[in-house]
């Protein structure tokens, strides 16, 4: 057996991170992570990216003429969410798939459920999920708190419905509602054994919910700094209690983990290298171990619906290996802001230690 390049270690200042083991030449391929836990392509881009490979029918690499959107549909049941395709190849994967469909009946469900959402009088603002709050209450325990009364609050079927009613559910609530139903779908399939899933080179299929509690929570962080982040929680959470078929209602409580997990550890799905229209996002169970330097050595690449990791130069044993998160090309200024805005962390990276010194 080939001993793994990596190995997982902690550090003394970003928590745990990938190291090398060995001596690794420039433009290998040190990890795969075959298909995302979560993920959603935003309304917009819907019929524009391949339900398959999420390849952009409008990207830039393609000739001048070709359609801005893909013809290829799913023609499953009339029940499900019609899906494109950039090739019948990619179309009969999916259509020989659990997932996919699986997925695209409830986003089915969920679109109906968001159009009744405000079908009725518009709220008048006041939300009884969660009253109007300030940055200084937001501590663990608060947000402890609105988790406990959200989930009393939606143990009464009569009292969720008549929110629900009436909770004029944002359009990226949907998305978020979206990306944690699919997680959930991807749950029930593997707790149900309908499809063999080999997530990465390294993670087994029953492994990956264990995987996906395994990465760091971001959610105190996160909420401190955007307080409303919380509040569309809760109420995501709710429409989902409300909105989705009964088999899958016992993952719901799922919602919280995810999206504690969500921000700062999924990817942008990207229409290309340049990155100019960021289509959704996804969420790698296991490919978020890589940490962030400013002077990265791994490049990640998203192959069809895989990210492939990839040295970017040659790297020593021991050597941390990590990816960029944000433009490198920027100020120490810049590139602190991005990462404490987004990431919710000061770098400790080499360039940014050897920056800070020359500035004192
Ligand atoms: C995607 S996770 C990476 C894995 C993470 N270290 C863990 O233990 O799960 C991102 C988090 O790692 C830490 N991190 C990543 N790069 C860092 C760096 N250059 N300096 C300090 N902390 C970093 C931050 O806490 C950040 O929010």
């Amino acid at each position: 057996m080939t001993r793994p390049l990596v190995d997982l270690q902690t550090t003394p200042h970003g928590g745990r991170s990938l190291f090398a083991t060995q001596p690794i030449t420039r433009g290998t391929n040190i990890f795969a992570c075959e298909v995302p836990f979560a993920h959603v392509i935003y309304k917009d881009y819907r019929r524009e990216v391949c339900a398959q490979c999420f390849a952009y029918a409008a990207s830039t690499s393609r000739s001048i003429g070709d359609p801005r959107t893909w013809s290829i549909r799913s023609c499953m049941r009339a029940t499900a969410e019609t899906v494109w395709f950039c090739t019948d190849e990619c179309k009969v994967t999916w259509e020989s798939g659990v997932i996919g469909p699986l997925i695209a009946d409830v986003n089915a469900l969920l679109g109906k459920a968001k159009i009744a959402t405000r079908s009725q009088s518009a709220r008048d603002g006041h939300d009884p999920i969660l009253p109007n709050i300030s940055t200084a209450q937001i501590t663990q325990d608060y947000i402890d708190e609105a988790w406990v009364d959200v989930e009393n609050f939606v143990s009464s079927r009569t009292l969720l419905s008549s929110y629900c009613s009436t909770m004029n559910l944002e359009d990226m609530e949907l998305e978020i509602s979206r990306s944690v139903a699919s997680a959930i779908v991807q749950r029930y399939v593997i707790d149900h054994r309908l499809a063999n899933l080999t997530a990465s080179s390294v993670i087994s299929s029953s492994d990956l919910w264990a995987e996906v509690l395994n990465l760091q929570s971001s959610e105190l962080s996160n909420v401190s700094l955007r307080p409303y982040i919380l509040k569309a929680h809760l109420r995501v959470y709710a429409f989902l209690c409300h909105s989705l078929p009964t088999h899958l209602k016992t993952y719901v409580p799922m919602a919280r983990i995810i999206l504690a997990r969500d921000t700062g550890n999924a990817f942008g799905i990207w229409d290309g290298d340049s990155r100019d229209e960021m289509l959704g996002w996804g969420l790698w169970a296991g490919a978020s171990y890589f940490n962030h330097s400013c002077c990265p050595n791994v490049e990640k690449t998203r192959v069809g619906r895989a990210m492939h990791f990839t040295t970017s130069r040659s790297v020593e044993t021991g050597e941390e290996l990590c990816i960029s998160y944000i433009d490198t090309n920027q100020t120490i200024t810049q590139r602190r802001q991005d990462l404490e805005n987004s990431w919710f962390f000061k770098c400790r990276c080499q360039r940014c230690l050897l920056e800070e010194a020359s500035l004192h």
